[in-house]
């Protein structure tokens, strides 16, 4: 499942699900040739909070992509480089928050995939609270835990667990019909766009 989600697109996802599953493009990623796919364990953090990201680290199977509700919080950052070092140590493939990392310029010789609202200077503080393995929202879409998560440098989409393999077939046939469309219209330069325009044009 990960390895065909790998060679799709997030774009031609969002056209097999119709992009109601698409969260908001202010998660960006750190870096634009992230490319993740896998299975979200999910955060939920008391605004301000980040004691819990560690939990979620203790917790994670290989491959998972840490995902965390940070209410949207500016100012505290929810992972460092010490962090996602652990996570990285222990496989995890990813990090999506609607909140803030730090230490960015060590994040980003680690060469990890996060994908967030951006950077700040401050660490999160550690009270306690935050629940791991909960249904959260983030970027207006809800997620289970164990649906797919997948980002690249156009966002980020959530494929449901249960409709993961229906979304594969939609997203692959998209793919290829794509690449017949370019074909048909770009392969013999100004004639070949003229002939297509027209085609679409005249229905
Ligand atoms: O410890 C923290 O809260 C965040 C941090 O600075 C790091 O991960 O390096």
């Amino acid at each position: 499942m990960q390895q065909r989600l790998l060679g799709i697109p997030t774009t031609a996802i969002s056209d097999a699900t119709g992009g109601h599953t698409n969260i908001d493009g202010s998660i960006k990623p750190l870096s634009n040739h992230f490319k993740i796919a896998g299975r979200a364990l999910t955060v939920r953090l008391p605004d301000g909070e980040n004691g819990a990201v560690l939990e979620a680290i203790s917790k994670a199977q290989e491959g998972d992509v840490i995902v965390i509700d940070a209410k949207g919080n500016m100012n505290r950052a929810v992972a460092g480089d010490f962090v996602i070092s652990l996570a990285k140590g222990l496989g995890v493939q990813g990090l999506v928050v609607n909140g803030v990392i730090r230490d960015i310029e060590a994040v980003r010789a680690l060469n990890f995939p996060v994908f967030s609202l951006g950077t700040t200077v401050a660490a999160g503080f550690k009270n306690g609270g935050g629940t791991v393995g909960v249904p959260i929202a983030i970027g207006g879409v809800a997620i289970q835990p164990g649906d797919y998560i997948i980002g690249d440098m156009d966002g980020v989409v959530v494929v449901p667990n249960k409709d993961v393999e229906q979304v594969i077939n939609a997203a692959e046939a998209k793919m290829q019909n794509d690449e017949l469309r370019e074909s048909e219209a770009l392969s013999g330069g100004a004639s070949s766009i003229r002939a297509y325009l027209d085609k679409v044009l005249a229905k």
